[in-house]
């Protein structure tokens, strides 16, 4: 119940006005269905007793206002649905696409911590199938139900100025098919509905993990149990489907039963009243025929019921992933001023089983300042910098990264992170560089690829910027693909550098040139950096050195012997 009320209001939020009017038109479609059906009765049965009565003596009818009333209401309920389900869908493909947005939203601040906990495919999965699935609600279960309830109530108290005790029997049998089928297709289908989606889930999985894992599972001959896996979940979801379909036969009855109850009963009572010269025949047959109307009304709000599992476990699913996302967005700023980097008496390890990758570790650093990390392999160099840049959350303790200028407090300084891993799309070279800065023209481009000294590279490729680049970068050298990513560091204007060995597998001449270009561009900035070699480290104004299972030590450059002591003992 919480789940559906905490969409129903994200729905609410953003489309009201769609909301209340998709309501309002498929309650006009429903009440000119019924006006039709009643006024068409009402005819017949005027006409008949007209055609009746008439033998031998003269009796005026009156056909042109009841036809006009007919085509009204037949053009209206033609345009009603026809309107609603324009105003619905757009409703409810407009409210899908911004979900996406924000479930999108909500995934990109994870942090790296949260995402490696999904398995590969889920995400996609959240994005795709799950956001789709959130539809039935409004579609399905609300406007069906809204419209139902509203027509019914609207054609009770008709009924009533008509025959209280023929409105009063209908009433019984109509609210009470509305309140028990209603509950009893929510409760099946929120079981079975469930099911249904946790075994669709487990079928997308076994089959992405069949995809991505087809070499080894050939190796080692487990293909066939793999796809035999695949087909039990397949099996599963048909059988539950099957079930579903029986649930969905069982309650169409029930409510043809209830409609023919609530047929027969008002039959009875009007008959009754008839006899008793309360109700002509007319009368009578706009009423029957008006209950036959609304008895159509009833069959979809249980098929969507029957659904509401499915929609249900999406939106448990994706809910935690909306987040507020109001960000102060920093891409128009010019001049981003002074930063200061705050770490402070921060601890960390990957598991609370794992030993501690830091502990109780403080340090402080300015833009215009440059402190590089030296040590051990494993001691939590790329750790320190992943923490930094907010890819994992420290446990204790506090990471702040702020402008120095009072004025800009509000804004989040850009951080930009160069690791061993370059992330490249498989997109022009320029979609690529664009990344960074969505409004950087082609000389723009074509600067901060000569600065990341990969001109050559350009003057190479046939189609220049527009190149499409292969998957990872597939097509470009490991060090051409680390010195794009560079490129596109530079053309976002980051105020706090990360590098991760930064000229790792670079050649000499091309390490010095990338470090000469890094020393320019950083020098008003602050920079956080790893590095195994001499020419890097002498970058830096202090070395921080860390070794596993030891406190960390700061050298600074004005401590002589000891700086140089330590450049010395790198390559
Ligand atoms: N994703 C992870 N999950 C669990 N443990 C990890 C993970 N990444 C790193 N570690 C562990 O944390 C410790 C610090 O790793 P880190 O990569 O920060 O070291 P490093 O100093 O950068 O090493 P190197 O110089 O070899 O790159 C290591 O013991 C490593 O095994």
């Amino acid at each position: 119940m919480k789940t559906l009320i905490a969409i129903l209001r994200l729905y609410w939020r953003h489309y009201p006005g769609w909301f209340l009017s998709g309501i309002g038109i498929g309650l006009l479609a429903a009440l000119a269905s019924i006006g039709l059906m009643a006024t068409a009765g009402w005819y017949l049965g005027a006409t008949a007793m007209t055609g009746a009565t008439s033998v031998g003596t003269t009796l005026a009818f009156n056909t042109i206002y009841p036809g006009s009333l007919i085509r009204i209401a037949a053009l209206t309920r033609t345009f009603g649905r026809y309107g609603e389900r324009i105003v619905t869908h757009d409703a409810t493909f407009r409210f899908l696409a911004r979900m996406r947005l924000h479930v999108f939203d909500g995934i990109s601040q994870l942090s790296f911590r949260r995402l490696r906990d999904f398995r590969s495919g889920e995400l996609l999965a959240r994005l795709t199938a799950d956001v789709d699935a959130l539809d039935g609600i409004y579609l399905r279960v609300i406007l069906p139900l809204f419209t139902a309830i509203l027509a019914t109530l609207g054609l009770l108290v008709a009924l009533h100025g008509i025959n209280g005790p023929m409105a009063l029997a209908i009433a019984i049998i109509l609210l009470a098919t509305l309140i028990v089928l209603p509950w009893q297709a929510a409760r099946i289908g929120v079981a079975l509905g469930r099911r249904i989606a946790f075994s669709a889930e487990a079928l997308r999985l076994r089959y992405i993990d069949l995809l991505r894992g087809q070499v080894e599972l050939i190796m080692a001959g487990r293909l066939n149990d793999q796809i035999s896996s695949i087909q039990r979940a397949a099996d599963k979801i048909k059988q539950l489907q099957d079930q579903l379909s029986l649930h969905d036969l069982r309650g169409r009855t029930l409510i043809s039963l209830a409609g023919g109850a609530a047929l027969v009963a008002a039959l009875l009572v009007g008959s009754w009243a008839y006899e008793r010269g309360e109700m002509s025949e007319a009368v009578l047959l706009l009423s029957l025929l008006a209950v036959v109307a609304l008895i159509e009304l009833l069959a979809p709000i249980r098929r969507g019921l029957l659904d509401i599992g499915r929609t249900l476990y999406a939106g448990q699913r994706i809910l935690p992933l909306i987040a507020d996302q109001a960000k102060e967005d920093t891409s128009d700023l010019e001049d981003h001023g002074a930063v200061r980097l705050a770490i402070e008496r921060v601890d960390f390890a990957y598991s609370a089983k794992a030993a501690p990758v830091l502990r109780d570790f403080s340090l402080s650093l300015r833009s215009g300042e440059a402190i590089g990390i030296v040590g051990s392999s494993g001691a939590g160099k790329s750790t320190l910098l992943s923490l930094v840049a907010g890819l994992l959350d420290p446990m204790t303790g506090r990471i702040r990264l702020d402008y120095e200028d009072g004025r800009m407090a509000h804004l989040t300084p850009r951080i930009g992170l160069l690791t061993q891993r370059t992330e490249l799309f498989r997109q022009s070279l320029a979609f690529n560089l664009r990344i960074a800065d969505p409004r950087a023209d082609t000389r723009a481009l074509e600067t901060v690829m000569d600065e990341a000294h990969l001109t050559n590279l350009l003057n190479r490729l046939p189609k220049r910027l527009e190149q499409t680049l292969g998957d990872d970068g597939q097509g470009l050298s490991g060090g051409e693909s680390r010195r794009l990513t560079l490129a596109r560091l530079l053309l976002f204007k980051p105020d706090l550098w990360l590098l991760d060995e930064a000229t790792e597998g670079l050649d000499q001449v091309t390490a010095h040139a990338v470090l000469a270009t890094l020393r320019a561009v950083t020098r008003d900035k602050a920079l956080l950096f790893v590095t195994h070699k001499k020419a890097e480290a002498a970058l830096a104004d202090r070395l921080l050195v860390l070794k596993e299972n030891e406190a960390p030590v700061l050298v600074a450059r004005a401590d002589r012997d000891q700086w140089q002591a330590l450049l010395s003992s790198l390559r």
